[in-house]
């Protein structure tokens, strides 16, 4: 693999920012990588990790002479985080983020951005459930999507020059304006885990069972909402507030349905609730088809108690 850039400045080093520093150090796609993060400890743990090169718990100081700034925080951060590095950038830098949400990451940045910067707002469909630096690993993007939301009259090299970034890490790469990229999240991500937040809650709240069958028995559906909902607090909580209105017209159209399916359940309407049944199954075989996910069941873990080879 070619080195890409002299520099690259990663501002957050959690699951995202950790995992592309462990990609761009295996492909050797900088000469040097500095990592910021506000706090010292996280500082501390992305050091002993090995993840960069240089290390500052200013974002400013990290932004100096870097190529490629890759903004990893959550979401809400992104305003701060653009204010505080405005005015260090590199003439002809490209600055981009990963953000989960675009309409708002582009309205909080967008205005602090100097005219001789490539500002370039992207988002890898690439995660887990887990956060912080040690969460992080090479090869997260291969094979997933990573889709920029460029404004504008955005310079077409710039644009290639993170495309073939991208595309290092092994991801495909798609461009869409950011309403469409916050509508099409808000039903394929962010509805999902708000519905596994309201579902773990809800069997919470049922005192009677929390302490005894919800955990003994969750070997059952439940359990794969348990993962969802263990994400990371501000990183969701920030999704929420930062997509707001693409997520109530989602959580609308599914209450509706939501009511469908009740009333059908209610009247013992089974044609109902098997033609329903049956289309969602084909949605399941067309994700396996475009290989974003395995036919393994169980997401392909193993049990548990199961021997190792
Ligand atoms: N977790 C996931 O599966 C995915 C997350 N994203 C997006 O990526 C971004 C980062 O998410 P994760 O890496 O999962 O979160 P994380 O919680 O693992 O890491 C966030 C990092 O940002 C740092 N940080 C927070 N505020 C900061 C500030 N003001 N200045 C400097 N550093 C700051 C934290 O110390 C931490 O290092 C979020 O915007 C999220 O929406 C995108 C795709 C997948
Ligand atoms: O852990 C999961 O199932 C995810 O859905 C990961 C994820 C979380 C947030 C994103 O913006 C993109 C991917």
């Amino acid at each position: 693999m070619t080195m890409q850039f002299d520099r690259i400045a990663l501002i957050g080093i959690g699951l995202i920012g950790s995992s592309i520093a462990h990609d761009i150090k295996r492909l050797g796609l900088a000469k040097e990588v500095i990592v910021a993060t506000r706090s010292a400890d996280t500082l501390k743990r992305a050091e002993e990790l090995r993840l960069g090169d240089r290390y500052t718990t200013s974002s400013s100081e990290a932004v100096k002479d870097a190529d490629l700034v890759i903004v990893s925080v959550p979401v809400g951060a992104s305003e701060s985080v653009a204010k505080e590095v405005a005015s260090n950038l590199k003439v002809g830098a490209i600055v981009t983020d990963v953000g989960s949400t675009k309409a708002s990451v582009i309205a909080q940045m967008q205005p602090h951005m100097p005219p001789h910067v490539h500002f370039i707002p992207g988002h890898p469909l690439a995660g887990t459930e887990k956060s912080g630096p040690d969460a992080g690993f090479a090869g997260l993007f291969e094979g997933r999507w990573c889709i920029f939301t460029p404004i504008a009259g955005t310079d077409e090299t710039a644009l290639k020059r993170l495309r073939r970034f991208w595309e290092a890490l092994g991801s495909k790469v798609d461009e869409m304006d950011p309403e469409h990229h916050d509508k099409v999240l808000a039903i394929v991500s962010h509805l999902p885990h708000i519905i596994a937040y309201n579902i773990v809650g809800t069997a919470d709240d049922l005192e009677a069972v929390t302490e005894s069958e919800v955990i003994k028995y969750s070997a059952s559906g439940f359990r794969d909402f348990t993962r969802l909902a263990a994400s990371d607090p501000t990183m969701w909580r920030d999704v929420c507030l930062h997509n707001k209105d693409a997520i109530l017209e989602m959580l609308a159209r599914f209450s509706e349905d939501l009511a469908y399916l009740q009333r059908a359940i209610r009247w013992g309407e089974g044609d109902k609730i098997f033609d329903l049944f049956t289309r969602t199954r084909a949605i399941r075989r067309s994700i396996i088809q475009a290989g974003q996910d395995v036919d393994a069941p169980d997401f392909g873990r193993p049990h548990p108690l199961e021997k190792k080879a």
